[in-house]
C-alpha cells in the first residue's frame, strides 16, 4: 500500500501535466461518444427532410471537433510520455538507491536472478501498465460511463434490456480473476527457479564440471522447463477464455439490442435515426468493455509485478544509518569490540563474547582454525553486520552511529572473494577517488607487484575488465584489489586472507609491502598463514567463536596451546618462490599420527617418495567413490571436503588448510574414496602414491605395521 502512495506521490508532482492528459482524454472520449450521436441528428433532421442547412452544421460541428479532438490527442501523448517516463525513471532510480542501502543478509536473502527477474522483468511490466494499459483503461472506463449516459438520453429502456445482458460480459471474467492469479503468480515462481538455476550453472560452471554435476543440473532444468510449460499453456488457455468470453456475449447482446429495437421502432417508441445512434454508440460502449476486459490480464500481471517490487521497496536495512549519523575524526582512534556476540541466524552464534582492542599505527593478525570466526570478526569491524550483543567501536563512537562515508573512507576492507568491475583497469583502481594522480595509481599497483603485468598488456592500464574479471588469474585479481585499496589510503586496512591465492613470492612481496606500510596505517589481517604473521603486534587467536589466546608470536608459542599447535602443523615444508615444488622435513612426518614411532632412517626414505601437486580453485582432488591410490599433504592452500548422500545431496563437512593430510587409509588399503576433496584456492600438495609407499614396506614391513596400528586407532 506505501508503495502506491509512493507511486502515486510520483505523478503528483506533476500536476499540470496530468490535467493536461486527464483533460485530453475527457475531450478525446467525449468527441467519441458524440460523433454517434450525430447519426440520430443526421438521419432524422437532416437527410430524412433533406434540410441541407442543418447537414451544413452537423458536417461543421463534426470537422470542427475533429480537429480539436487530433489536438487534444497530441497534447494527451506529450504529458501522458512526460509523466510515466517520469515516474519510472523515479521508480527505477529509488529502487536501485534502496538495494544498494541493503546489507549483506539481504543479498542472502535475494537470489542474483531473483533481483535480476524484478528489475527487467516486473519493472518491464509495470512501465508497460504506467504507460499504456493505465491510461487506455482510464480511458475506456470513461467512455463506457458516457456511452452509458447518452444510450440512456437516446432510449432508456433498450439501455437496461442490453445493460442486464452485459452483466454477462463481466461475470465470466470475474469468475475466472483468482485462477487466472494463481496461474500467473505460478509461472513468475517458476521464472524465477528457473533465472536462479541459469545464475548458479553460469557461476558455478567449473564446480559442476569438477564435480560431475552436469546431468543433475540437466535434469533440474529440464523438470523446470516443464513446469514453465505446462504453467505457460495453463497461462495461455486462461487468458484466452477471458479474453474470449466478452466477445461472445457481445454477439448475444447484438441479437437482444436489434429484436428489442425493431420492436421499440415498429410500435412508434424509437426513430431510425435514433436506432442508428443507439445502435452504434452500443457497439463503441461494448469495444470499450471488451477492451477493459482486455486489459485485465495485462492489469493482474502488474499487480503480481507491483506487489514484488513493492515488497523489496519495504525491506529495511538489517545494518541501517543511523538518522543523524555522527562523523569520525579525521584521525583514526584505534578500534575495539566490546563483548560481542554475533550470529548468522538465530539460532547460533559465530561469535562468542568477543572483546578486543586494536590499537592505532598497529599491525593485528587473526588467526585460527577455519570456521573459528576470523573473518566474521572482520566483518564487524567493517561493519557489514551488527554484533547482537556488545559493541564495536572506533575511539568513541560506537559503528551503528557512525555515518557510512566517514567510516568507509577511514576503513578498508579487501577480501578473498575479489570483485572487479565492467570497466578498464584504470577505472576499477581509481573509482571515484578524485585525489590521486596517474602516478599514483602506477605507484599502488607496482607496490601490489601488478604494474609489470597490466604494463605487459597491449592497452595496460586501459585494458577492460570483463565477467568480473573472470579472464585474469586469482592472484592477478588479487593484486589489483591490493592495489584500489591502498589507493584509497584508509588509515585502517582490513585484510581477509588476501594472500591466499598468490604464489609464495608475490605472498612474500605483499607481506614485505606490508611491513613497509604498517605504522602509518592499522593492519588488520585475517590469516590462517602463520610464518606471514609472526611479526604482528598482536596475534589473536580464535576457536569456535572465541577468542582463545592474544598476544605477540613469541608469548603465544610459550602458551603451548593452539597457536603453538597450529604453527607445529605447518611447520617443517619448504616451497620453491614460484610455488611448483616442495619438500618436507623428517620431523614434520614424524608428527602425523600414522607415521609416529618410524624411525628416522625410514621416514627420510618415506619424504623422498612424495611428490608435488599444484591445483587451481575449484579442481577437484579427489572425488568420492574412485579408487584411492594417493596419501596427500596440504603444503599451502585451503580444501574443502565434501560427503554425498542420496538424502542430503553433497554437503561441506570440513575444510583442511596449511598443514593438513588427508587419504592416508589410501597408503595401505584399495577402497574407494569416501569424500570429494576440492580445492578452495590455488593450492600445493606433497602426495604419495600407494605403489611407490608398498615397496617400501616390502623392504621394511615395520612401517607397514606402524601405520595399521594407527590406522585402526583412528578409525
Ligand atoms: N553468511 C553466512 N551465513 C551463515 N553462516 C555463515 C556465513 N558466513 C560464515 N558462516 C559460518 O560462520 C562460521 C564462521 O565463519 P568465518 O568465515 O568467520 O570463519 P573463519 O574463521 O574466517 O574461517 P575460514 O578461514 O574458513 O574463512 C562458519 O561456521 C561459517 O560456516
Amino acid at each position: 500500500m506505501n508503495f502506491f502512495k509512493a507511486l502515486l506521490r510520483y505523478f503528483t508532482v506533476y500536476k499540470l501535466l496530468c490535467g493536461v492528459f486527464l483533460f485530453s482524454i475527457f475531450f478525446e472520449v467525449a468527441y467519441a461518444v458524440a460523433a454517434p450521436l450525430s447519426l440520430k441528428y443526421l438521419v432524422d433532421e437532416a437527410f430524412a427532410p433533406k434540410n441541407f442547412q442543418v447537414f451544413i452544421v452537423i458536417l461543421s460541428i463534426l470537422l470542427g471537433g475533429g480537429l480539436l479532438n487530433i489536438a487534444a490527442s497530441a497534447c494527451g501523448d506529450y504529458s501522458l510520455g512526460r509523466v510515466s517516463g517520469e515516474g519510472i525513471r523515479q521508480l527505477r532510480n529509488e529502487l536501485f538507491a534502496h538495494l544498494q542501502k541493503q546489507s549483506l543478509p539481504f543479498y542472502q536473502r535475494y537470489r542474483v536472478g531473483d533481483l535480476v527477474t524484478r528489475f527487467a522483468e516486473d519493472m518491464a511490466s509495470i512501465e508497460r501498465v504506467i504507460r499504456i494499459s493505465l491510461p487506455f483503461f482510464l480511458k475506456e472506463a470513461l467512455s463506457i460511463l458516457l456511452g452509458l449516459f447518452m444510450l440512456f438520453s437516446i432510449e432508456w429502456k433498450l439501455t437496461l434490456a442490453v445493460l442486464a445482458g452485459s452483466a454477462l460480459m463481466f461475470a465470466g471474467p470475474r469468475l475466472l480473476q483468482g485462477r487466472a492469479e494463481a496461474v500467473h503468480s505460478g509461472y513468475k515462481e517458476a521464472q524465477e527457479r528457473f533465472s536462479n538455476t541459469i545464475d548458479e550453472m553460469a557461476k558455478g560452471h567449473k564446480t559442476i564440471k569438477g564435480l560431475h554435476q552436469q546431468q543433475r543440473f540437466r535434469e533440474l532444468a529440464r523438470e523446470q522447463i516443464h513446469n514453465l510449460f505446462s504453467l505457460g499453456f495453463k497461462m495461455h488457455m486462461t487468458n484466452s477464455l477471458m479474453e474470449r468470453l466478452p466477445l461472445t456475449t457481445l454477439l448475444i447482446l447484438n441479437g437482444i439490442m436489434i429484436g428489442f429495437g425493431g420492436y421499440l421502432i415498429f410500435h412508434d417508441e424509437m426513430s431510425v435515426g435514433g436506432f442508428m445512434a443507439f445502435f452504434t454508440l452500443f457497439m463503441s460502449v461494448g469495444q470499450a468493455g471488451s477492451n477493459v476486459s482486455f486489459l485485465l490480464p495485462n492489469l493482474i500481471d502488474s499487480r503480481i509485478s507491483f506487489r514484488r517490487i513493492g515488497e523489496i521497496l519495504e525491506q529495511q536495512p538489517d545494518v541501517p544509518e543511523a538518522a543523524q549519523p555522527a562523523e569520525l575524526p579525521a584521525t583514526f582512534a584505534g578500534i575495539r569490540m566490546e563483548r560481542v556476540s554475533f550470529g548468522y541466524t538465530e539460532d547460533n552464534l559465530q561469535l562468542k563474547d568477543v572483546s578486543l582492542h586494536i590499537k592505532p599505527g598497529t599491525y593485528v593478525a587473526f588467526v585460527g582454525p577455519s570456521g573459528s570466526g576470523k573473518s566474521t570478526a572482520l566483518q564487524l569491524l567493517s561493519r557489514f553486520y551488527d554484533p547482537k550483543d556488545g559493541i564495536v567501536a572506533i575511539g568513541e563512537h560506537d559503528l551503528r552511529t557512525v555515518s557510512e562515508f566517514s567510516l568507509r573512507s577511514l576503513a578498508t576492507l579487501v577480501t578473498q572473494e575479489t570483485f572487479l568491475f565492467h570497466a578498464t583497469i584504470r577505472d576499477n583502481l581509481l573509482l571515484d577517488n578524485k585525489g590521486v594522480t596517474e602516478a599514483d595509481m602506477i605507484e599502488a599497483a607496482k607496490q601490489a607487484r601488478i604494474h609489470d603485468i597490466i604494463a605487459g598488456w597491449p592497452e595496460g592500464y586501459d585494458t577492460w575488465i570483463h565477467h568480473e574479471g573472470g579472464s585474469l588469474s586469482g592472484g592477478e585479481r588479487q593484486r589489483i584489489a591490493i592495489a584500489r585499496a591502498l589507493l584509497r589510503r584508509p588509515q585502517l586496512l582490513l585484510l581477509d586472507e588476501v594472500t591466499s591465492a598468490l604464489d609464495p613470492a608475490t605472498e612474500a612481496d605483499i607481506n614485505q609491502l606490508l611491513r613497509r606500510i604498517r605504522g602509518h596505517r592499522t593492519i588488520v589481517s585475517v590469516t590462517h598463514r602463520l610464518a606471514s604473521v609472526v611479526d604482528a603486534d598482536t596475534i589473536y587467536v580464535f576457536q569456535d567463536g572465541r577468542i582463545v589466546e592474544s598476544g605477540a608470536h613469541p608469548e603465544l608459542l610459550q602458551l603451548q596451546g593452539l597457536y603453538k599447535s597450529l604453527w607445529e602443523k605447518q611447520h617443517g615444508f619448504h616451497l620453491s618462490e614460484d610455488g611448483r615444488r616442495a619438500t618436507v622435513d623428517v620431523e614434520r612426518l614424524a608428527k602425523l599420527p600414522f607415521f609416529q614411532g618410524i624411525e628416522a632412517a625410514l621416514l627420510e626414505n618415506i619424504a623422498g617418495l612424495f611428490a608435488t601437486e599444484t591445483c587451481k580453485e575449484g579442481e577437484v582432488i579427489v572425488r568420492q567413490g574412485d579408487e584411492g591410490g594417493k596419501c596427500y599433504i596440504l603444503v599451502r592452500g585451503k580444501v574443502e571436503i565434501l560427503k554425498y548422500t542420496p538424502e542430503a545431496g553433497e554437503k561441506r563437512v570440513a575444510v583442511l588448510q596449511d598443514g593438513d593430510h588427508f587419504g592416508e587409509i589410501a597408503l595401505l588399503k584399495d577402497i574407494p574414496r569416501n569424500a570429494t576433496v576440492r580445492a578452495l584456492g590455488p593450492a600445493v600438495l606433497l602426495s604419495v602414491r600407494r605403489e611407490a609407499f608398498l615397496q617400501l614396506t616390502a623392504e621394511y614391513p615395520q612401517i607397514r605395521r606402524t601405520l595399521e596400528d594407527t590406522l585402526q586407532q583412528r578409525m
